[in-house]
């Protein structure tokens, strides 16, 4: 598991144009959800194009661990035989969710009120991060919970033996959060509502309804108001994970700033809560098209296009466009160090309780390949070199943070000397085959065995 093996040092050279198509592995957020929600339904669940990463697999046997029947048949191909609402037993060891945060929030929810308990624990990225943003919300459905100092894991939740319904306004934008909340609700009775300031992604809502839940969304001036009706029976369902745009990010902005590349990556998802970065690099004058605009399962699919752009524009990113990019502003600010201008991100302070400091971890690692960079807790403000303009050079940390490891490793494709990334194990918790895909289109990577 990453974090707890030896460190694999990957040194990212200048490559050559980037061509071809790249397909990127199914969603993370939804192939977390289709297990865990098959586990809750009665009967057994379909799921093809699952992702295959680490957080991933870590849900699955965490399904197990509380007596689901989780089969893989083949690539992508798994089966949930669920337990129904209600019915998930006491596992027998600690549940272990490696680097996923969606994967313990989500399941701490799920779990909070089934009268049962469970003791959760990570790698040191994950034990790092807070958890008391669920656990605060699964206390008023009538769970306790016993962790570290600070909310962090290991963890011990009781589930509650009588669980009321709850209404609850997230105090910060966050899908986890709110997918928590769900999914405890789903097991008490009565209504349960969760009210969010800012709109974040709503896999969690549209996956419910699919599953045959009673849940309603209404858009008011204090928030969009999620309610959902408790003690439904779930259906289990065939579901067909769509790639995974944030893990697109990679190889579209690889080859923005890539001299020469023309790079094509079909079906890719582009539910608005999600696609915040596409328009963002649109309005920094990228070369980005979505061809063949489709909708698949009632949500908006296209195959995107991405030249090299070498006149890209500094912008101030909307702040109210933070929910649906979260996961990006990592690599949106290699995209930054080859524009012109200054590229700012404010609203952005969620960055600093990801796998890893978000903000920290770029700042210092793009300031040591030449990069200026100036931060406040929650905003930071990249200064482009332009497209030939980054000096590279520099090794930096990775953290535990996949999405550090490939921003990192993307900066390397277009800087001028190569930029080498001390740890690049944490790639496979969401994008386990990126070295060959990016590879295939034209990166050139050497591994090492001290970085
Ligand atoms: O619900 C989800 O699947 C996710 C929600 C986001 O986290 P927050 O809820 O902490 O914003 C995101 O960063 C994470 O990668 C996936
Ligand atoms: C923040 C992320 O994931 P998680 O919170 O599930 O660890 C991510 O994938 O960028």
């Amino acid at each position: 598991m990453s974090g707890h093996g030896t460190p694999e040092p990957l040194r990212s050279m200048k490559a050559a144009p980037l061509k071809g198509e790249a397909h990127v592995p199914g969603d993370k957020s939804i192939s977390h959800r289709s297990l865990i929600l098959g586990a809750m339904a009665v009967g057994e669940t379909r799921i093809t194009g699952l992702l295959d990463g680490e957080d991933v697999l870590r849900t699955a046997d965490a399904m197990r661990a509380f007596g689901a029947e989780v089969i893989e048949h083949g690539p992508g191909n798994w089966s949930v035989h669920g337990v129904g609402v209600g019915g998930f037993r006491e596992p027998e060891d600690v549940v272990d969710c490696g680097n996923a945060g969606t994967g313990v929030r989500l399941i701490m929810g799920a779990m909070a009120t089934t009268p049962i308990t469970a003791t959760f624990t990570g790698d040191a990225s994950l034990r790092s991060r807070p958890m008391g943003r669920v656990t605060d919300p699964m206390a008023l459905f009538g769970a306790q919970s016993y962790g570290r100092r600070g909310g962090r894991l290991p963890m011990t939740v009781v589930g509650a033996e009588s669980p009321v319904p709850v209404r609850y306004k997230t105090p910060m934008p966050s899908a986890q959060v709110k997918s928590a909340v769900l999914l405890a609700g789903l097991n008490a009775p009565g209504e349960t509502v969760v009210i969010e300031a800012e709109p974040t992604r709503d896999h969690s809502e549209r996956m419910l309804r699919g599953f045959g839940a009673d849940l309603s969304v209404v858009d008011t001036p204090e928030g969009r108001v999620i309610t959902l009706k408790g003690h439904p029976e779930l259906q289990p369902q065939t579901i067909d994970v769509p790639r995974d745009p944030s893990s697109a990010a990679f190889p579209v902005c690889a080859a923005l700033i890539v001299e020469g590349s023309d790079v094509l990556v079909p079906n890719i998802g582009l539910n608005p809560t999600r696609a915040g970065l596409f328009e963002t690099l649109r309005d920094m004058g990228a070369d980005l098209t979505y061809e063949n605009m489709r909708e698949e399962g009632g949500e908006p699919v296209a195959d995107l296009r991405a030249r090299f752009s070498p006149d890209m524009k500094g912008i101030e990113v909307p702040p109210e466009r933070a929910a649906s990019m979260i996961d990006e502003y990592p690599i949106l600010s290699v995209v930054a160090s080859f524009a012109s201008g200054v590229t700012s991100m404010h609203g952005v302070k969620e960055l600093r309780v990801k796998e890893s400091d978000r903000i920290d971890a770029m700042a210092k690692g793009l300031r040591a390949n030449g990069v200026t960079v100036e931060e406040g807790e929650d905003w930071w403000e990249v200064t482009g070199l332009g497209a030939h303009g980054v000096p590279g050079g520099a090794t930096v940390q990775a953290r535990l943070d996949h999405r550090i490891a490939m921003s990192f490793l993307c900066l390397g494709m277009a800087s001028a000397n190569p930029v080498t990334v001390d740890d690049a194990a944490p790639v496979r918790t969401s994008f386990p085959v990126f070295e060959p895909l990016m590879t295939t289109l034209g990166a050139r990577f050497e591994r090492l065995n001290t970085p």
